[in-house]
């Protein structure tokens, strides 16, 4: 049997949960021919670490995830999960998209419940277990409504304790608070935060948004610009936790660091929007 990998390191040991080794990603083109969107690149998100894939559109975070998730395979290259190379759905991570998965015709509890049920877990048990996790995120009195009886944010709640309840040990997140108002982020930001203190797991969380990818993670790892994207800065998130989302922005680290990784994004957004040799500011 293969243990996760550990790794020494000054401090005490730490334990790997995803390892992309040399991963690459090309897409075959309906026409023929390939679009090459990530070159090899190398990301090891150690258990308990809150890790941001920050990048301009379209520059392969979500297909780094995906890879992640053992959604699709690399072109080239591995993905380890603990120390084991993943081949098929990733059973130890939980995936939260932008846009999400409830069935319209499932109240909120068993949205909630169908999860734990497929798995085996008899109905009684998944739904306490439904009802606790739903209290965790604030929907105590919500559980018996249907998803167009909520509201963004209540239903983004729904979605993360779909994905909590099953106590996935690593937590994939594609730009999850994408679609919420500015107010709404905020609060879900907190949220994710207070339950990922808790009982910390593994977590690449994928944005363009610079200040969320700095509130909430340890390590924010930049992409360039596609194709052939690379990975051209990592930079560790030193501000203390627990952290509070809106007062953590006012901080003079996290303004220090936003300069650092701007100067260090800057130009791969305006290749994306075609700016860089036409003179804007
Ligand atoms: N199935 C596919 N076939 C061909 N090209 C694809 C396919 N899926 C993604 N791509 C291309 O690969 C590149 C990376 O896509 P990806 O969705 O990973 O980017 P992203 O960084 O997550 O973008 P965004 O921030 O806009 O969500 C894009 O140029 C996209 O057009």
């Amino acid at each position: 049997m293969t243990g996760a990998p550990v790794h020494k390191r000054q401090g005490g040991d730490v334990t790997i949960a995803v390892h992309l080794k040399g991963v690459s990603v090309a897409y075959a083109l309906a026409g023929g021919g390939k679009y090459e969107a990530v070159q090899p690149v190398d990301l090891s998100v150690r258990d308990g670490e809150f890790v941001a894939l920050l990048g301009p559109t379209g520059c392969g975070k979500s297909t780094l995830l995906n890879i992640a998730a053992g959604l699709m395979p690399p072109s080239s290259g591995t993905c380890e999960i603990f120390g084991e190379r993943l081949s098929g759905l990733c059973g130890k991570a939980g995936y939260l998209f932008q846009q999400d998965a409830l069935m319209p015709w499932k109240t909120a509890e068993d949205n909630v419940a169908i999860g734990l049920e497929v798995g085996g877990v008899r109905r009684a048990e998944a739904l306490e277990r439904a009802r606790a996790m739903l209290a965790e995120v604030g929907l105590a009195a919500f559980g018996e409504r249907y998803p167009h009886q909520l509201s963004g944010g209540q239903k983004k709640r729904v979605a993360l304790a779909q994905v909590l309840v099953r106590e996935p040990k690593i937590l994939l997140m594609d730009e999850p608070f994408g679609p919420l108002d500015a107010q709404t982020r905020l609060i879900m930001s907190e949220l994710l935060l207070d339950l990922w203190q808790q009982d910390r797991k593994a977590v690449m969380f994928v944005t363009h948004d610079l200040d969320e990818a700095i509130a909430l993670s340890d390590r924010v790892v930049v992409m360039s610009a596609g194709p052939s994207s690379r990975f051209i800065g990592e930079f560790a998130v030193d501000l203390p936790r627990p952290r509070d989302i809106a007062e953590v922005r006012s901080e003079p680290a996290f303004h220090r660091l936003h300069s650092e990784i701007w100067s260090c994004l800057r130009d791969e957004v305006r290749k994306t929007y075609g700016l860089t040799n036409k003179g804007a500011a």
